[in-house]
């Protein structure tokens, strides 16, 4: 039996992975024409132009099931390009990646091949959509919701972000974790970042912390760029990871931090808290810095709704 190969649409973003996408793109344009992949492109013009170029094209084709949807960058391009269909009402149309970022965090979530030409072919081998939970969060104030594949984070790790975005004239220059700038960021953000009131309510109880500082609520395994917050998570079970630390001092920190790369045992500590849950309610008392799959969002106090939904993705 032949089988029928999808139209791909494919969203590229080349000034992702500090500007190394956009050979990885020349790479995959050269694969696509020799195995006569009937694709389109649409490269992005500017930050943000992810989420149009999507909305745009789900407007269009949300009823034309030939179409998969497929982001190429990094973490930052695939949130966009999420958000994008999610907006266009195109939460049916298959979303396949390609990752070509610095991170790439989902892709090593999921298992991806994070080697570009390799995650093609597995694109092209794939031969139908695969549900996956999605996480989805909404302030109080916002008027909508968005959708995230990876994490959304308040506190440190969302202030070692803005660090790591600030001064940023053209998004070329990421930290990555074996990077001396990126460890010297870590180093400088943990002694500005202060601890913050926090109240959080699962779908079983309610908790309070007096000195939260690192709040991450996450899909996957990684965050940061590889590291393993939450080994234990899994895109199938309809619920989000929260996990809250609390503030603690610089050396049981960087123990801590040593055992989320190597063991997973920071899991065990007493400044670390895990909840599982499909619905989350988390509010700081002061405004804090946020973070959605690596990307800013603006200084406010959170006062936040999550929840999973699940969508199709085309990997295999
Ligand atoms: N034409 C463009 N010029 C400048 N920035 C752009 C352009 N198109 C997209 N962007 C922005 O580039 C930023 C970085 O993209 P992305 O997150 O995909 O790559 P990355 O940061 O290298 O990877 P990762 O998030 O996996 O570490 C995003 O904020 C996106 O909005």
């Amino acid at each position: 039996m032949t089988e029928i190969r999808p139209s791909f649409l494919m969203v590229v973003n080349v000034f992702a992975g500090a500007g190394k996408a956009k050979h990885i793109w020349q790479k995959i344009e050269v694969q696509l024409k020799e195995e006569k992949v009937d694709y389109r492109v649409m490269m992005t013009n500017y930050p943000g132009h992810g989420v149009q170029l999507a909305t745009d094209f789900a407007l269009r084709h949300k009823y034309d099931a030939k179409w998969v949807v497929v982001a190429v960058g990094g973490d930052g391009t695939l949130h966009e390009v999420l958000n994008g269909l999610h907006r266009g009402g195109g939460d049916q149309i298959p979303l396949g990646y390609i990752p070509a970022g610095s991170g790439n965090d989902f892709a090593r979530g999921i298992n991806l091949p994070t080697q570009p030409l390799v995650a093609l072919q597995k694109l092209l081998e794939v031969q139908h959509a695969t549900s996956l939970d999605v996480g989805a969060y909404q302030n109080r104030l916002d008027s909508h919701a968005t959708l995230f594949t990876n994490n959304v984070g308040i506190g440190f790790d969302a202030s070692v972000v803005h660090a790591a975005n600030a001064g940023q004239k053209d998004h070329l220059r990421k930290y990555h974790l074996e990077s001396g700038a990126y460890v010297s960021s870590l180093i400088k953000t943990f002694f500005k970042q202060k601890s913050f009131g926090l109240s959080v309510k699962t779908e079983q109880d309610q908790h309070r912390f007096n000195r939260a500082f690192l709040v991450t609520t996450t899909n996957i395994k990684y965050f940061g760029g590889g590291v393993p917050i939450m080994p234990i998570a899994d895109l199938h079970d309809g619920k989000l990871d929260l996990i809250v630390v609390e503030q603690i001092g610089v050396l049981r920190f960087v123990k801590l931090f040593g055992e989320m790369l190597t063991t997973g045992n920071h899991l065990k500590s007493s400044a670390v808290h895990h909840f599982r849950s499909q619905r989350l309610h988390i509010q700081t008392d002061l405004p804090e810095n946020g973070q959605v799959n690596g990307e800013n969002i603006q200084k406010q106090k959170f006062d936040l709704n999550f929840w999973v939904t699940q969508r199709p993705f085309w990997i295999s």
